[in-house]
């Protein structure tokens, strides 16, 4: 296991986001945990894949904040339409409602779907983003629950009887995609072996060039990080823990 040291980056992490529900969950999650502020910003959004969105999301914040940032990207994908709607769910959400995107899988048996939240983490307008993904299974299910956050009233997450909406927000907050991603990105949640609580996969490609990014963008000190992640490869590295 490597030796844990900090990195101390020149300012604080900003989350940059325009939706306040995320906000709200990302500071139930994470607590007193890591401290970050919050920039209200409705980035634009690349099509594609959501790693690929998120990313860019991630560049075009550091460069406005110039300076340490976190974004995420969120995607409702149903397996039925081969994860569509995924990245673009916010528009079909928009336009169709939750009817309609129960309608969307009328002609299909299979109404299971999972959440995905990709979280990037740039420490600098300089350095290349590194992402996170954490994904939760579910089902697509008529509305339940109060009408509060976008899908969360249509979607069931594995092993429970409620929607997301119907959960309690710590109950959501354990499970959901969004703890999962920040658990693997941040070292949030671990569990009894030390190990970190993620349906997630980091590479160590991905890890290399988050280092390098980082070392790229050090500066002095003001908020120190540690990063604590698992490769998610077995054989790469099992139940091992980098400690940055
Ligand atoms: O029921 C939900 N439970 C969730 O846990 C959740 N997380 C996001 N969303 C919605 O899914 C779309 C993602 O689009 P999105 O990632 O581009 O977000 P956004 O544009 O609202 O904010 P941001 O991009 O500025 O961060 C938007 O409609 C969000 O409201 C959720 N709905
Ligand atoms: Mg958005």
């Amino acid at each position: 296991m490597a030796a844990a040291r900090g990195l101390v980056l020149s300012r604080p992490v900003t989350f940059v986001t325009g939706n306040a529900k995320k906000l709200e969950e990302v500071r139930a999650i994470l607590g007193n945990s890591i401290p970050f502020q919050s920039l209200k910003l409705d980035l634009p959004e690349l099509q594609g894949e959501p790693e690929d969105i998120s990313k860019e999301k991630a560049r075009m914040a550091a460069v406005q904040v110039n300076g340490p940032v976190l974004v995420e990207d969120t995607c409702l994908c149903f397996n039925a339409l081969k994860g569509l709607p995924g990245p673009y769910i916010k528009w079909f959400l928009q336009k169709l409602g939750h009817e309609g995107l129960n309608n969307l899988l009328m002609a299909y048996d299979d109404k299971s779907a999972y959440a995905l939240c990709v979280f990037s983490f740039a420490a600098g307008s300089n350095s290349e983003p590194i992402t996170f993904s954490g994904k939760t299974p579910g089902k697509i299910v008529p509305p339940r629950g109060p009408n509060d956050f976008g899908w969360d009233p249509i979607f069931e997450p594995d092993g429970y009887d409620q929607t997301y909406a119907q959960m309690p927000k710590e109950e959501k907050n354990k499970i959901s995609h969004r703890s999962k991603s920040l658990a693997l990105g941040l070292g949030f949640a671990t569990d009894q072996d030390g190990g970190v609580v993620a349906d997630a996969t980091v590479t160590r490609e991905r890890l290399v060039g988050f280092i390098r990014g980082v070392k790229n963008d050090c500066c002095s000190s003001s908020l120190s990080i540690r990063v604590v992640t698992k490769f998610s490869h077995r054989s790469l590295c099992p139940k091992n823990r980098l400690i940055l």
